[in-house]
Formats: C-alpha cells, structure tokens, sequence
C-alpha cells in the first residue's frame, strides 16, 4: 500500500503528541539475544533506537546474547548448565561471556548505532565500576547480583550527546568479574535512571496465558499479580527475570515496563508512538 504525501503528514502529526511526551526522557532499551536473529531485523530496531535520539529522546541499551554465549562454549565443548534462567558461570565460561557480550555483540551494536550518523559508545558495567556486584549464590559460580549502580558514567555520556551500549557485566569490590543477567541490569539501571520506560524486546509477542497461543497475550499486568502468575506457572523459565525486572523498575519510580517482541519490525516505534501499543505492559 503506497501512502500519499497526505497520509504521511497524518502520520507523522500523530506522533506529535508522543514525541513531546517523550522529549529529553530517558527510555531503556533491553535487546535480548533472542531477538537478535537475523540482520535485516537488528536493522530495524537499531534504526528505531537511532530515530528515538534524532526526535530528542534519550535512549539507554543494554543487550543480551545469550544464544551466543552457549555456541561459542559448545563450539569449546562446554556443557552450558542452567538454573532458574541463570548461567552457570565458572571463570573460563566468564572469559567467554566478557568476550561474546562486550568484545562482539557490543561492538556490533555500536557500529550498527554509529553507521545511522548517531554516536554509540560501548561499555560494561566494569567502566567506571558502574555496576558494583557480589556473588549471587556459590552454586552459580561467577554470576552477580547488583548492589549498587553508579550512573554518573552514562549521565556523562548521554549529556555528551552520545548513546550509551552496555555489557551486563558487573565489577566486584576486590575488581572481580560477574556475569549478570542483562533484564536484571536492565531493570536496576531504568530504575536508577529514573527513566520513563523500560522497554524489553524478546522473542515472543509479550506474555501469554498459554504459550502455545498467541492470541493469549496478556496486554496488561499490575505488579500485584506477578506473583500470582509466577506461581500459578504461566510465566515461567526465561519469563521470570523479565518480570521480575519490570517489577524492580515500576516500583522504584519507572511508570511503565513493555515486553514486546523484536521478530516484529518496528516493535519499539509502535510502542512508543502509537495509541494501541503492543506486547504486555507492566505497571504499578
Ligand atoms: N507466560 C509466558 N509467555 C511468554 N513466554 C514465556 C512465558 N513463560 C515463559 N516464557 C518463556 O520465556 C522466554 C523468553 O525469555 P528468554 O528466552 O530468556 O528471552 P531473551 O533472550 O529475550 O531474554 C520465551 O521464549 C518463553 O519460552
Ligand atoms: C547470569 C546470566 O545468565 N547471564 C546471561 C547474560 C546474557 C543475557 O542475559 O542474555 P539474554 O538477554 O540474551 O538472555 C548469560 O550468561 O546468558
């Protein structure tokens, strides 16, 4: 369908409303690995987060890659073990994830950011020891929980007009290296931002009641009824930490968190700039 000169004003008069709402707001972005399959879509959400900045807003990324990070340990023949949608993490498999999450997915990304003419700088929690952590439980081995977050690097960068790339890897008090899940950094660091929105972008419509069907997605869930279906197992594995983040984001001043899905394109544009949204909203 080709739109006329007309339909095109239309619709860009209607973001209007959006783009004023938005201004000078800082958005946090999650780019899960799962949404990263294939290049024309990373296109698209690239371009998108690039369209956010040149209309005055301030996004922030953190991305993920953990498909990456278990080819590269098969390809090593590594065995990757999970518990509860947490890596396993002995020091080798840390040396794999620094060298997958910020020595290839971040530099990507950067370089994708950067060719759009917006400037991109990549970092991992370990600069400027932004995201102070300590173990989280003997039995993962090297993955962190976040103690602190210390935002004043990304203010730095955002105030420079840059648009920040982050690692979701954490610093120890005696310079230790941890692997955090990139939702839980995520959702820390929208909360420590204040920013206006946590957007998460999966690989699946948002959550559903049923997994298997699609036309089940829950568009709306307030943050008292996450235990609720945490327990009654309709969100489960991967999903938890998602909704996990979103609640640490909502209830520390974020006033909305978005799962939406990344194989869509221009999942985050739709979100932003249109009346319907998409995925699953969680507010407080
Ligand atoms: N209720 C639910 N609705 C949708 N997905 C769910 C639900 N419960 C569990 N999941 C699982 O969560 C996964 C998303 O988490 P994950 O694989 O960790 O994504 P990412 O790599 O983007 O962080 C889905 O692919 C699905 O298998
Ligand atoms: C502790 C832990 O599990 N860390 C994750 C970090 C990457 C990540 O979270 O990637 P996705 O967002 O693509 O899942 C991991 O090693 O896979």
């Amino acid at each position: 369908m080709k739109l006329s000169p007309c339909q095109k004003a239309d619709i860009l008069i209607e973001s209007l409303p959006y783009i004023k709402a938005f201004h000078n707001q800082t958005v946090v972005i999650k780019y899960g690995g799962n949404a990263m399959i294939n290049n024309e879509l990373k296109q698209t959400v690239i371009k998108d987060i690039v369209l956010m900045k040149y209309v005055g807003m301030n996004p922030v990324v953190v991305h993920g890659g953990g498909p990456e990070i278990t080819e590269m340990m098969q390809k090593l023949g590594k065995e990757p073990q999970f518990i509860e949608g947490l890596r396993v993490t002995d020091q080798e498999t840390m040396d794999i994830t620094e060298m997958i999450l910020l020595g290839k997915i971040n530099r990507q990304i950067v370089s994708l950011i950067n060719g759009h003419g917006v400037k991109a700088i990549g970092i991992s929690g370990k600069d400027g020891n932004m995201i102070l952590s300590k173990q989280k439980d003997p039995k993962l081995g090297l993955v962190g929980e976040i103690e602190e977050i210390d935002t004043s690097l990304i203010h730095t960068i955002t105030d420079n007009g840059y648009v920040p790339v982050i690692s979701p890897i954490g610093c120890g008090s005696q310079g230790e290296t941890y692997n955090i899940n990139a939702d839980e950094v995520a959702g820390r660091l929208a909360a420590a931002l204040g920013a206006k929105k946590l957007i998460l972008i999966t690989d699946v419509k948002g959550v559903m009641r049923d997994q298997n069907d699609s036309s089940s997605i829950i568009s709306h869930i307030k943050t008292k009824e996450i235990r609720r279906y945490i327990e009654s197992e309709i969100i489960s594995g991967g999903m938890i930490p998602k909704v996990q983040c979103c609640f640490d984001a909502v209830t520390h001043g974020v006033e909305r968190a978005h799962i939406i899905d990344g194989r869509k394109p221009h999942s985050i544009l739709l979100e932003i700039f249109t009346n319907e949204g998409i995925g699953t909203m969680i507010t407080n």
